[in-house]
């Protein structure tokens, strides 16, 4: 791993921020997550009380210098303030030889841990996929996609590429605020960026075609197909895109979107590895067929986000004007969502885990006494029984840093029928409720167009209406869906969650 000097941190920024504190200002309450670069532990500050997400930077391999990919992250926080990306609150050292969890001493030359500080968030959306077994409401998606689009519009225009957009990385807090987060792959770019950049990033089922058929030259649209696929997750209940291999992924996404040739996707003959993965037949695009079951607007908007060509691919700004989310049922308020007890995907997967041994130990007590068993009660299938078929199975998680990808195999695509035989429910089926009540109050339905200025991505943004940073103050109010009710009802201009009507919300920064 590429090192760095810590005097690299010092970004002209005087103390507290970089690492004038100490870690002993907090107390660490609970592992919330594991990630490949560090623990992350929910914590309190001692002074304040203030609650706070505490990551902690991996040193193990770094023994000349800090890692360059933490120096990275931290840049790219700091120049990024939107209500929607997570807030670096500051850096803080642990003063003397810090202890792993199994009470090793870290050795590394700054003596201590180095830990980024958060604002602390109650789920990623993969955990709280997993604890909302009804799965989420029409309203609900559309809010969390709507936040998501937000944020990420707003880091293509400040030049970055999150690169690795995943439910894990996406952190939601109990007043529905949805924030982009891990921002450890990400990378500035520029239009007329010459140089090439690594094809070895974004998850495996979240990565897009040009990424796997070996593209070093890439912009925001990589984003968007992972945005394609979260939405599509969202509405189908599970992962649509699960492949084990580089390869596997690469035909599940031909069996889907139909394969590559030069007619849906000029330039793709030249592309690095499209010889040795084309696909062996042609492949009709099925998108449409499989998701029939689909809102039309969602699936309108679907499909202009997953094409195989990234330059026809929908932009986060256009994404945000699609009719999907200016039709009934109108994205709901985000303070109207039901409030969950604290979900992470470390969490949930732990819990998984010990169900697992709970399960096998009553199995194994089962064959011991079986007479005994006869006599029991009937079993008591509840909890079990709702985690048995998780939404969202964990998978290979993380971006995948193989060799050359080998080819696929003549005969065609693998043949696997994910969708005519899914483990959940059938596409479509995604067991929506839609909450009583008014649907339509609320937001600004404003259809005007052309508040956008033109051009994808500007070149500058002026970041002021988002200088504010996170938004805050939401008061707590009951769980409810009321898709009309508080400072949302009505239908004025101007009252949609994400401030401002339709063609007024982005004019700050373009
Ligand atoms: N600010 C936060 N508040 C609450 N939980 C958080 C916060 N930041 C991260 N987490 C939890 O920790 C997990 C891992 O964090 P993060 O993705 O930043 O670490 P990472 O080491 O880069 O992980 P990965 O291996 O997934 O890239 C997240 O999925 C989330 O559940």
């Amino acid at each position: 791993m590429a090192i760095a000097d810590f005097g690299q941190l010092n970004m002209e920024e005087p103390p507290p921020f970089w690492g004038s504190r100490g870690v002993d200002c907090f107390e660490k309450l609970e592992q919330v997550g594991e990630g490949t670069y560090g623990q992350v532990y929910m914590a309190r500050e001692i002074k304040t009380g203030e609650i706070v997400a505490l990551k902690k930077i991996r040193m193990d391999n770094e023994r000349e210098g800090f890692p360059i990919t933490a120096i990275r992250e931290i840049k790219i926080l700091k120049k990024l303030d939107h209500p929607n990306v997570i807030h670096l609150k500051e850096i803080v050292t642990s003063p003397g030889r810090d202890r792993d969890d199994q009470g090793k001493p870290d050795n590394n030359k700054y003596k201590g841990g180095i830990y980024m500080v958060f604002e602390y968030m109650d789920h990623d959306l993969t955990g709280l996929s997993d604890r909302s077994t009804q799965g989420f409401t029409v309203p609900q998606i559309k809010c969390y996609m709507k936040q998501l689009l937000t944020g990420l519009h707003y880091c293509h225009i400040k030049k970055v590429l999150h690169r690795d957009i995943k439910g894990s990385n996406l952190l939601i807090d109990n007043e529905g605020n949805l924030k982009l987060a891990d921002f450890g792959l990400a990378r500035s770019y520029s239009h007329d960026h010459d140089g090439n950049l690594t094809n070895r990033v974004i998850t495996l089922w979240y990565r897009p075609p040009e990424l796997l058929l070996g593209a070093t030259k890439y912009g925001p649209a990589i984003d968007m197909w992972s945005v394609g696929c979260i939405f599509a997750e969202l509405l189908n209940g599970k992962p649509i895109l699960p492949g084990k291999t580089e390869t596997e992924q690469l035909t599940k996404i031909y069996e889907l979107c139909g394969s590559p040739d030069e007619n849906n996707w000029p330039g793709v003959s030249k592309m690095p590895w499209f010889d040795q993965l084309k696909s062996p037949r042609p492949l009709r695009r099925r998108l449409r067929e499989i998701y029939r079951n689909f809102d039309r607007h969602a699936l309108e908007l679907l499909e202009r986000m997953l094409v195989l060509d990234p330059s026809q691919r929908i932009s986060a700004k256009d994404a945000l004007d699609a009719d999907y989310f200016w039709t009934d049922p109108l994205p709901c308020d985000p303070k109207s969502l039901p409030k969950y007890e604290s979900s992470h995907e470390f969490q949930t997967k732990k819990r998984r885990q010990e169900m697992r041994h709970n399960e096998e130990a009553a199995k194994k007590q089962k064959m011991q006494h079986p007479q005994q068993h006869s006599r029991w009660p009937a079993q008591q299938h509840g909890v079990g029984q709702t985690h048995a078929a998780p939404h969202w199975p964990a998978g290979p998680n993380h971006p995948v840093n193989n060799g050359p990808p080998p080819q696929i195999p003549a005969g065609g695509p693998s043949g696997h029928h994910y969708y005519q035989n899914p483990r959940g429910p059938a596409p479509g089926s995604n067991g929506y409720h839609h909450p009583s009540g008014n649907q339509t109050g609320g937001y600004n339905n404003n259809r005007s167009r052309g508040g956008y200025s033109s051009g994808s991505f500007p070149s500058q943004g002026r970041g002021a209406p988002y200088g504010a940073g996170p938004s805050g103050g939401y008061g707590v109010r009951p769980p409810n869906y009321s898709q009309s009710g508080g400072q949302y009802g009505g239908s004025g201009r101007g009252q949609n969650p994400m401030g401002g009507a339709r063609n007024q919300r982005y004019g700050g920064w373009q």
